[in-house]
C-alpha cells in the first residue's frame, strides 16, 4: 500500500514536471511563431503598451472611458504611461497601435497609398459597395477622390450650391418655426438629406420621395451598427436600403441618357458628362456621397446651435456679426451673396470650434503595408494604426483649456491652427476630405439663418456622446420663437 502511495506520487510528481516542461516548450514555440509572424528573426522592439484581454483587448475600458469626463481621459493615462504611440488591442484588432502624436499622425495620413493603406472591414463594405470610396485603393481611389475634389470645390460653391442650400434651409426652417418644439439633430439630418438627395440627384424633397428618403436613412442608420445581417436588425435594413437606393440611382441614370436635353445641375448628370467612371462605379460613388456628407454636416450644426445654447457671450458675438450683415443688406432681402458669405468671420471660427470639440471622424484607421520604424521600434507591416484625430483635437498641449467652447481661440493668428497636425477634422493627405469647403458652406448658411431667424431654449437637459459619433441622446429637443415676433 505504501509502495502503491510513493508510485502515485512519484508518478504525479513527475506528471507535473512533465506538464510543466510541455507549456514552456509550447510557450517557447508560440512565442518563436509571433516572432515569425511579424517577419523577424528576432524580437522586434514594438512600441510600449498592453494587449488586455484576449480578443476583447481593452475595448470595454476605452468604450467606458470615452463617455466619461475629461473626455481624453483614455488617451491621457494611456500616454503617461507609455507615450504618444502605444500598442492597444482595440474594436477585435489585437496587432494595432493608438497614435496620439500629431506629427506621426501627419506621417501616416501623408503616406497613404504608399506606407499604409486605409482599411475597412467587410462588413462596411457590404454597406458601401466595392466602389465606395473608403475601401477603394491605388489609381482608382486617386481618380475618383480627385473627382469629387472637383465637384465640392471652393470655386464651385457659389455656382452650384448656394442658390440650393438657402432656398432648402430657408424652406426648412419655415416648417420648424410653425412646428415651434423640434429636435434640432433629426431636422438637422432631414434638411441635409434634402440638400444632398436635391444636389445628388435631383430629387425633390422628402414629402414627395417617402420610400427613397427612408431608405437613405436605413443606409446611414446601417453603418455604424453591429454588422449582423439577420432580419429587422439595423445593417439588414441598411442592407436592403443599399438595394433600393441603387435601382433608383440606375433608374436616374437611363432617365439621364434617354432625355439628354433635360438641363439639371446634380452631381450624376456631371459624373456621366465626364464619360471616365462605368455606372456601377458612378452609383457606389453617389451613395458613398450620402454616408460622407449628411451625417456629418447635420452633427456638426446641432453641435455648434448646442454649444452657443451653453455660451451666451460667444452666440451673442455670432447674432451681431449676422444681424449687422442682413442690416447693411436691407430689408426683404435676405438671400446672402457670395460677396456676403467672404465677409463672414466670427462664423469660421465657431465651426473650426465645433469641429475641435465633436468632429464627426474621431478614429482614421490605416494598416502597414510594410514595418515602419518609428522612433526607436518598429510597427511591423500588416498591424493596424488608429489615428485618433479627436485626441489631438482635445490635447492641452495643443489648445489651451481644450475642453471649453472657446471660439475666440480662432482669432488673431489663431487660423494658423487650420494647418496644424494637432487639427484635422476632415484629415490629410490623398484622402483629404473632398467635401471640407461644402461643408463648411453649409454649417456657415445654417448658422447664419438658424441665429437670425430664431431665439430659442432647450426644453430638456441632453446628454452628448462622442463615439462612435458625437450625437445628442434626445436630439436635442429645443422650443423656437421667431425673432420677428421681438
Ligand atoms: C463636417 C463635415 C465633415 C467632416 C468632419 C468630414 C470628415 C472627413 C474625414 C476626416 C475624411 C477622411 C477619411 C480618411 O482619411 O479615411 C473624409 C473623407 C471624405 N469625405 Fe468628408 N467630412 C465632412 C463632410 C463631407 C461632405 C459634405 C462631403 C461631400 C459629400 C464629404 C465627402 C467625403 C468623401 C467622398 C471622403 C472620402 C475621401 C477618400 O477616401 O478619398 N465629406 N471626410
Amino acid at each position: 500500500m505504501e509502495q502503491l502511495i510513493y508510485s502515485i506520487a512519484y508518478s504525479n510528481w513527475f506528471l507535473w514536471v512533465l506538464g510543466l516542461f510541455t507549456c514552456a516548450i509550447l510557450l517557447l514555440l508560440r512565442w518563436g511563431k509571433d516572432e515569425q509572424r511579424d517577419g523577424f528573426e528576432i524580437k522586434p522592439k514594438l512600441p510600449p503598451g498592453s494587449s488586455g484581454l484576449p480578443f476583447i483587448g481593452e475595448t470595454i475600458r476605452f468604450l467606458r472611458e470615452v463617455k466619461s469626463l475629461p473626455r481624453r481621459k483614455f488617451f491621457d493615462e494611456h500616454e503617461l504611461r507609455y507615450g504618444p504611440i502605444f500598442r492597444c488591442s482595440l474594436f477585435g484588432r489585437t496587432r494595432a497601435v493608438v497614435s496620439v502624436d500629431p506629427e506621426f499622425n501627419k506621417y501616416v495620413l501623408q503616406n497613404e497609398g504608399r506606407l499604409f493603406e486605409s482599411n475597412v472591414t467587410a462588413s462596411f463594405r457590404n454597406i458601401i459597395g466595392k466602389y465606395g470610396l473608403a475601401g477603394v485603393h491605388g489609381e482608382l481611389q486617386r481618380k475618383i477622390h480627385g473627382t469629387a475634389v472637383n465637384l465640392f470645390k471652393y470655386e464651385t460653391l457659389s455656382s452650384d450650391f448656394m442658390e440650393d442650400i438657402q432656398d432648402i434651409f430657408l424652406a426648412g426652417m419655415r416648417k420648424w418655426e410653425e412646428q415651434g418644439d423640434i429636435p434640432l439633430q433629426h431636422k438637422c439630418h432631414q434638411m441635409v438629406l434634402n440638400l444632398m438627395a436635391k444636389k445628388l440627384l435631383d430629387l425633390p424633397p422628402a414629402e414627395e420621395m417617402k420610400d427613397i428618403y427612408k431608405a437613405f436613412d436605413d443606409f446611414v442608420g446601417a453603418i455604424l451598427s453591429l454588422p449582423l445581417n439577420i432580419p429587422g436588425t439595423s445593417y439588414a435594413r441598411g442592407i436592403q436600403a443599399r438595394g433600393i437606393l441603387l435601382k433608383r440611382i440606375h433608374k436616374c441614370i437611363k432617365e439621364r441618357r434617354q432625355h439628354p436635353d433635360v438641363v439639371r445641375n446634380d452631381l450624376l448628370t456631371k459624373l456621366l458628362r465626364e464619360g471616365t467612371f462605368s455606372d456601377e462605379i458612378i452609383a457606389d460613388t453617389i451613395i458613398f456621397f450620402v454616408f460622407a456628407g449628411v451625417e456629418t454636416s447635420s452633427m456638426a450644426m446641432a453641435f455648434a446651435v448646442k454649444y452657443l445654447t451653453e455660451n451666451p457671450r460667444a452666440l451673442e458675438e455670432l447674432r451681431a456679426e449676422h444681424d449687422a450683415l442682413l442690416k447693411a443688406k436691407g430689408k426683404g432681402n435676405e438671400k446672402l451673396t457670395w460677396n456676403d458669405y467672404q465677409s463672414m468671420k466670427f462664423v469660421h471660427c465657431v465651426i473650426n470650434e465645433t469641429l475641435r470639440l465633436s468632429s464627426a471622424t474621431v478614429v482614421l484607421f490605416r494598416e502597414a503595408k510594410q514595418d515602419i520604424k518609428v522612433k526607436d521600434f518598429v510597427i511591423p507591416k500588416g498591424w493596424t494604426v488608429y489615428v485618433f484625430l479627436s485626441a489631438t483635437h482635445l490635447d492641452e498641449k495643443y489648445h489651451y483649456e481644450a475642453d471649453k467652447f472657446l471660439p475666440w481661440r480662432w482669432q488673431n493668428g489663431g487660423q494658423e491652427m487650420l494647418d496644424a497636425p494637432f487639427y484635422t477634422p476632415f484629415g490629410r493627405g490623398g484622402r483629404l476630405c473632398p467635401g471640407l469647403h461644402l461643408a463648411r458652406f453649409e454649417i456657415a448658411l445654417f448658422l447664419h439663418n438658424f441665429v437670425t431667424k430664431f431665439r430659442w431654449e432647450l426644453l430638456e437637459v441632453d446628454h452628448a456622446t462622442y463615439f462612435p459619433l458625437p450625437s445628442m441622446a434626445k436630439g436635442f429637443p429645443i422650443r423656437l420663437h421667431s425673432r420677428a415676433d421681438d
